[in-house]
């Protein structure tokens, strides 16, 4: 028999069975093998593998075989052990004897019986140490080569694998931090192979798509985008390429139509990637769902829209409504009547100041539009630079300057009405891009290749001849013939005769009332004055007039300063172009004795009479009234 101070010299054959033992294993199951096989095969009292933790100086057994058994859980502090020189050398310690007098701050040791010691670290590729293999005997340990070389044989089989699991756990945190990204992250990632069938998705994606793993993975992502967004991403992978002079990532330029697995769809902003891998393509579709910024986007809208609105009915309390009672003007009211309800599109001819703007406020508040907004443009007031922008709006970056997208007037008044005011100041290269969203409805902004669809009534004003402007080639025909569906002319306000004076009055309550003034009165002067001026300046013009006169009056006295140069009524020696019938020269007779009835206030004698302002004796003027049954003091306006 064998003394146990006698040891083994160990046999190819139980070599062949440590190697045998271990190969079918990997992790704790392979250094169980590794501990036990040594220890038999060396037929030593303890052997343990460990794994070294840096921070702590701590050691941890991964496997202990203890006299005949496995001991679970054991982890140590390394200082004033045997194992702390082995951590600082690439070279076997080797302890033969009396190992617990060289290290007898070791708490371990004598309950032990240990009394020889060997151990060898275990090294990553860097040199870092791993962990390391020992081994203790209760009997003295020889110099003996081939347990040495044994031993270095098992302590290079267990650094392998300390390795091997080193890398694992180094691939393990890097996935584990690559998930927390992607899961992180509120895009949805898709991992597609070279036939863009998705392989992968975080879990944004499944969220965003609601979707499972069965009914997403494998898939063909054409199954989850709309047919125009899948051609984007065909049209876009040949301009992807991996060198390093090109981006290997590409913008989808607009926006993508992503469909759920639940039939919905979804706009989204999307980036396409390529990346090669063992000489496999692969692209990585990044998806962020805009639904709640375009909802947040609507709802600025519709806020703007909303302001816009209140600012109109605001304007709109201080401004007037149309005033008028002659014919003229019911004329108009007429036309207003029949074009408000129907969407048609309306042209308003009619010189400055006449009311244009006014007369397209009314066809809008008459329309089944009333409720939504009604935009005024003034196609004159603007630099030909800046109207596109103005009414298209501009993507962001289309220009210096335009640091934002914005929205133009056209989209604000989508479901409303625009108001093109001095359409025939509109540059010819805009009037092509205005034919097209009156014919369809269409139009892109500044910069940007996406169209908008909007739904909106235009109406137009001018002062000019667009006919003449067609002719001279400064308006396009196209455009003349579709804006001139339903013109409206309005007449000058020196055509409009009684108007005047009741526009005069409304006036002068209106800026009475905001300069706090008391009630101002027309004189008959005043009044007779207004009538005979020529009004250039139309309605505009008699509003200014009125304003000023009530800012500088005096003493209850109106301050009336009208333009000499324009101060006779032309039309006075006109002659007739057409043969007027007895009847109409009688009403129009009529008309004329109760306007001058009204503007002298009812009186038919002296220096503010109607008599006088006729130009005819009292007398006769009183036999007019009595034939044509008129009696004076009447309010006839
Ligand atoms: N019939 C009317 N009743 C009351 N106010 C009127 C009337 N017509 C015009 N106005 C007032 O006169 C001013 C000028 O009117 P508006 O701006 O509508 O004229 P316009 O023909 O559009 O002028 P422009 O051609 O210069 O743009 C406005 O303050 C408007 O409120």
């Amino acid at each position: 028999m064998e003394s146990k101070s006698q040891r083994k010299t160990p046999s190819l054959i139980s070599l062949k069975r440590i190697f045998e033992g271990t190969s079918e294993f990997t992790g704790q199951l392979f250094f169980r093998s590794l501990v036990k096989s040594l220890a038999e095969v060396l037929q030593v009292y303890g052997v343990w593998v460990t794994e070294y933790k840096t921070e702590e100086n701590r050691l941890n057994a991964l496997a202990f075989w203890l006299n005949g058994k496995f001991i679970e859980k054991y982890e140590y502090d390394v200082k004033g052990t045997p194992c702390e020189p082995v951590l600082g050398t690439k070279q076997i310690c080797h302890i033969p004897n009396n190992v617990i007098k060289l290290y007898p701050s070791d708490p371990d040791l004598p309950p032990l019986g240990a009394v020889s010691y060997m151990g060898l670290a275990l090294r990553g590729e860097d040199g870092r140490v791993l962990g390391h293999l020992a081994l203790l005997d209760q009997k003295p340990m020889k110099e003996i080569p081939e347990v040495f070389l044994i031993f270095k044989i098992f302590a290079s089989r267990a650094q392998a694998e300390i390795r091997r699991i080193h890398y694992e756990n180094l691939l393990k945190q890097s996935e584990a931090k690559i998930n927390r990204l992607l899961n992180g992250t509120m895009d949805a990632i898709l991992e597609l192979n070279s036939d863009l069938v998705i392989i992968q998705a975080n879990e944004a994606a499944f969220k965003t798509f609601e979707a499972e793993e069965d009914n997403f993975l494998n898939k063909q992502v054409s199954n989850f985008l709309g047919k125009d967004s899948f051609q984007k991403i065909l049209n876009t992978t040949p301009f992807l390429t991996t060198g390093n002079e090109q981006p290997a990532s590409v913008w989808i330029q607009g926006h993508l139509k992503c469909l759920k697995t639940n039939g919905n769809f979804f706009p989204a902003d999307a980036t396409l990637s390529r990346y090669e891998y063992e000489n496999n393509i692969f692209y990585a579709l990044y998806i962020r769902d805009i639904n709640e910024k375009l909802q947040n986007k609507k709802e600025i809208r519709k806020l703007t829209i909303e302001t816009f609105l209140l600012k109109e009915q605001f304007s709109d309390q201080l401004s007037n409504n149309l005033v008028g009672k002659s014919d003229a003007l019911k004329n108009v009211f007429v036309q207003i009547n029949q074009v408000a309800p129907t969407d048609s599109t309306v042209l308003i001819l009619g010189e400055t100041g006449t009311g244009k703007e006014l007369i397209a406020k009314e066809i809008h508040k008459r329309s089944n539009r009333r409720d939504k907004t009604f935009i005024a443009v003034n196609c004159a007031a603007l630099p030909s630079d800046l109207i596109e922008s103005e009414l298209f709006g501009h993507s962001k970056g289309a220009f210096t300057g335009a640091t934002e997208n914005r929205e133009g007037r056209f989209l604000l008044a989508d479901n409303g009405t625009l108001f093109l005011d001095e359409i025939g100041e509109l540059p010819l290269a805009l009037q092509a891009k205005l034919l097209r969203v009156v014919q369809e409805g269409e139009f892109e902004p500044v910069g940007s290749s996406i169209s908008r669809k909007v739904d909106v009534r235009i109406v137009a004003a001018t002062h000019r001849n667009l006919k003449d402007a067609v002719k001279n080639k400064i308006f396009r025909e196209d455009l003349f013939y579709r804006l001139n569906v339903f013109p409206i002319s309005v007449p000058p306000l020196r055509e409009r005769g009684v108007d005047i004076l009741l526009l005069a009055e409304t006036f002068l309550k209106k800026y009475c009332g905001k300069y706090g003034k008391s009630k101002l009165h027309l004189n008959n002067v005043n009044r007779h004055e207004l009538l005979h001026y020529s009004w250039p300046g139309n309605v505009r013009e008699l509003q200014n007039i009125i304003e000023r006169a009530v800012i500088t009056a005096q003493s209850g006295n109106l301050n009336i300063i009208l333009d000499k140069n324009n101060n006779s009524r032309k039309t006075d020696t006109k002659k007739p172009d057409t043969v007027v019938t007895y009847d109409e020269m009688k009403k129009m007779e009529i008309n004329n004795l109760q306007l001058a009835l009204k503007i002298s206030s009812g009186k038919v004698f002296g220096a503010n009479g109607a008599a006088k302002l006729l130009g005819i004796p009292p007398t006769t003027l009183n036999s007019k009234l009595a034939k044509f049954g008129i009696k004076p003091g009447n309010n006839y306006l």
